[in-house]
């Protein structure tokens, strides 16, 4: 299918692995990586076999989110075998990242890292492998969009006017390396007070309308509560509570609606692909 022009291959599905998911984000500290992590807890105990695979090279949060941080079993000669916890497999940037220097590293040795994430892990079959991605628009989606085709991305921001200009251009850049955005959600939208009332702090509602204005579908909002905070410092994301928990109820909402998307757009997809 690729025209050539001496690449050699275009990027090839995972064998056994249904939906590839980016999560992405304008801004950093948006909570992109705390909505990823919630989100694969949540799809986990949802009944999907779900992975994660941490490629924020400027903040790989995942272990500690997954409260897991030991290097991951090498099988046989090049084989890595993901890192189980919270019942979902995850790999990360950070866990290949001796201490605590920061990961400095050239465009082919970042596409070299991001291949072998994606080919060299036994992932085995997952419904979901949702990829957190580093802020902004980069390398790192260039090279995922080169290894995998990848059935959308979800674009995470807060309600504020900077951090939605910075998710437009992440929308912007979806568009041009023809990844279908499957929505965005708002984080850290409101906050309960201890009398009960809410507190907008991001300006609440912005990334809806956001949504709406590029006619993509808003996935529901995130409250920014301190026990999300503290889920993610102490490797217990919030979605272990469940779907009926008043901390855990926004993933799996959000969850719900991923799923459906991605669904939606596999099957438009399927159109062209499906063998029978
Ligand atoms: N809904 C929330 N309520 C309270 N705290 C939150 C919420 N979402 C995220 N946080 C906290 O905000 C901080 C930033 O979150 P996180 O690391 O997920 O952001 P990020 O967008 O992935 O950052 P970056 O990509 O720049 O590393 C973390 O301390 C996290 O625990």
């Amino acid at each position: 299918m690729s025209a050539g022009h001496g690449v050699p291959q275009g990027p090839q599905p995972l064998p056994g692995v249904s939906h590839v998911v980016a999560v992405g984000s304008g801004k950093g500290g948006v909570g992109k990586t705390t909505v990823a992590v919630n989100l694969a807890v949540a799809l986990g105990r949802m009944g999907y076999r779900v992975g994660l695979v941490d490629a924020d090279i400027y903040g790989p949060n995942v272990p500690t989110m997954l409260g897991v941080t030991r290097q991951p079993n090498v099988i046989g000669e090049n084989r890595i075998e993901p890192i189980l916890s919270h019942g979902v497999k995850f790999i990360s940037v950070g866990l290949i990242s001796p201490g605590d220097k920061p990961m400095m590293m050239r465009g082919p040795m970042l596409h070299q890292i991001i291949r072998q994430f994606l080919m060299q892990v036994e992932w085995g079959d997952l419904d979901f492998l949702l990829i957190d991605l580093p802020p902004g628009t980069g390398d790192v989606v260039i090279s995922l969009v080169q290894t995998v085709p990848l059935t959308g991305a979800v674009v995470v921001s807060t309600g504020s006017s900077v951090a939605l200009e910075d998710a437009r251009k992440a929308l912007e850049m979806f568009h041009q390396v023809k990844v279908e955005v499957l929505g965005l959600v708002e984080n850290m939208s409101q906050m309960r007070m201890p009398d009960g009332s809410m507190l907008d702090v991001f300006g609440a509602g912005g990334t809806e309308r956001t949504a709406q204005q590029f006619g993509l579908e808003f996935l529901g909002s995130v409250d920014m509560n301190p026990a999300v905070r503290k889920g993610g410092d102490t490797g217990m994301p919030v979605a272990l509570a469940g779907p009926d928990s008043e901390l855990g109820r926004n993933f799996y909402d959000v969850a719900k609606k991923v799923v459906d998307a991605a669904e939606r757009v596999a099957d438009a997809e399927g159109d062209v692909l499906e063998i029978s």
